[in-house]
């Protein structure tokens, strides 16, 4: 597996290795070892699987808050979708700032969103799905949510009138008082 790095530092694009045989494919997604070389997360106690029936599900932006704060290593299982991850550390230089991907079911890739980052994502096929890890248990107390479309934010997702879920919808934009997290 090769990494490459984005302009966000712990947002880590995965490009896997597939080999191939006349059965199909196999490709290894997650070496603790490698992931430590490159010091990322290694521990992932929890893995969510996330299915949207149709393209234009959007869901998030979230993200966990410490002592909770979660890397999350996202793998698209089915169909097509956008993947995003928001700076939300308060004291990094990329605070507030965005990376977005395409990731496909029929590519061996992965996107490693590190702690400190919200994540969301836009299915682009009917049936889409990810599975992904998370270091570190689901903590609602902890949750905290921004708006796909804040404009303090600027994100170009792919398609408009998204789908969101209701607790999405009631998500509001940012105002002056938002600073982030410390991790
Ligand atoms: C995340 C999570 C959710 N849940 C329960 C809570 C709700 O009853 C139900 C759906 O949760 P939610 O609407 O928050 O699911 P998503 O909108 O897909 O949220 C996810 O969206 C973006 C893409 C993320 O990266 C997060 O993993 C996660 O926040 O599953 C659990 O029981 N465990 C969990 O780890």
């Amino acid at each position: 597996m090769k990494f490459h790095s984005t302009h966000l530092e712990g947002v880590v694009r995965l490009e896997l290795r597939a080999i191939e045989d006349e059965r199909g494919w196999f490709t290894r997604t997650f070496c603790a070892e490698t992931f430590a070389a490159e010091g990322l997360e290694t521990t992932f106690p929890q893995t969510n699987h996330s299915y949207c029936s149709s393209r234009g599900i959007l869901r998030g932006l979230h993200y966990q808050q410490a002592p909770r704060a979660e890397a999350k290593l996202v793998r698209c299982v089915r169909g097509v979708i956008f993947d995003v991850a928001v700076d939300v550390r308060r004291d990094s230089t990329t605070f507030l700032q965005w990376f977005g991907t395409e990731l496909s079911a029929d590519r061996p890739e992965a996107l490693y969103v590190g702690p400190g980052f919200a994540h969301g994502y836009q299915s682009l096929t009917d049936n889409a799905a990810i599975l992904y890890q998370a270091s570190e248990p689901y903590s609602p107390e902890r949750e905290g949510c921004l708006r796909y479309d804040d404009p303090a934010i600027g994100i170009r997702w792919p398609m408009e009138s998204p789908n969101l879920s209701a607790k999405d919808q009631r998500t509001p934009w940012i105002d002056s008082t938002f600073t982030g997290i410390v991790l």
